[in-house]
């Protein structure tokens, strides 16, 4: 069988719909382009709050389309509610998008500007749905925290991970990552935008609820340039460029909780 969808010109996301009609089809389809002056201030849309203990993470892999932490999503550990959300959603990994040079790279675009990367943190509704392959069915299964990386100084948080790529070059391998509190990649303000969307790859379901911070963070070149160090399929295929385009935006309402 051909190799799976990816990001190159044969598999990547102009040929996604070939296999996931909801690519074309969908009327939720993530990710989007932010326009501030189009966004609604809502001032019944609550704080985040991330509960977070000794954190839970597992895992550090190259999934061959991103590099990923796994967390034991077993029990509440790292829970994320307020926000725009009814009930609360664990968290289940966290990942990056970015591109092969530092002006481009995130998934969302806002106001014009694309920035050198984007983390998501992705949570599941433990409080409707008993796992996660059920939450990421369901249109309210799924909140993602999206977060901006901005090529300026270095980011010490960021240390820990960028080290252990070298372990990690291929795809599919996979190392123990632990004690790794996913708070500290995020910006002071947590300010955000909130939509209604999508999984940004394949199977691209519509069960995502967008939780778009303003604020980036920072990391320098040389830590930007450790994410292309990365492999997709073998030594000649950097991982790099790993984001899909921004969608039409249909009938969706982009809210924000600050003026
Ligand atoms: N960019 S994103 O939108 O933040 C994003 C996500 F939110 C995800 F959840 C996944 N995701 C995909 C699967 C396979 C599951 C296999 C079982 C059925 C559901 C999908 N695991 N996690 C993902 F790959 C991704 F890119
Ligand atoms: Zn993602």
């Amino acid at each position: 069988a051909g190799c799976g969808w990816g990001y190159g010109s044969k598999n990547g996301p102009s040929h996604w719909h070939e296999q996931f009609p909801i690519a074309k089809e969908g009327s939720r389809q993530s990710p989007i382009e932010l326009k501030n002056a189009e966004t609604k201030y809502d001032s019944s849309l609550k704080p985040l709050t991330l509960s977070y203990d000794a954190s839970s993470a597992k895992s550090l892999t190259n999934t061959g389309s991103s590099v990923q932490v796994d967390y034991e999503d077993g029990t509440d550990r790292l829970v994320l509610t307020g926000g725009p959300l009814c009930g609360k959603y664990r968290l289940r990994q966290f990942h990056f998008h970015w591109g092969a040079c530092d002006d481009h790279g995130s998934e969302h675009i806002l106001d014009g500007t694309s920035y050198s990367a984007e983390l998501h943190l992705v949570h599941w509704n433990a409080e409707k749905y008993c796992d996660f392959a059920e939450a990421a069915k369901a249109p309210d299964g799924l909140a993602v925290i999206g977060v901006f990386l901005k090529v300026c100084n270095e980011n010490p948080a960021l240390q820990k991970m960028l080290s252990s790529l070298d372990c990690i070059k291929k795809k599919g391998s996979k190392v123990e990552f632990t004690d790794f509190a996913p708070c500290a990649l995020l910006p002071p303000c947590l300010n955000y935008y909130t939509y209604l969307g999508s999984l940004t790859t394949p199977p691209l379901f519509e069960s995502v609820i967008w939780i778009v911070l303003k604020e980036p963070i920072t990391l320098s070149s040389e830590q930007m340039t450790k994410f292309r160090t990365l492999e997709f399929t073998g030594p000649d295929d950097p991982m790099q460029d790993n984001y899909r385009p921004p969608q039409p935006l249909k009938c969706r309402e982009i809210r924000k909780n600050f003026q």
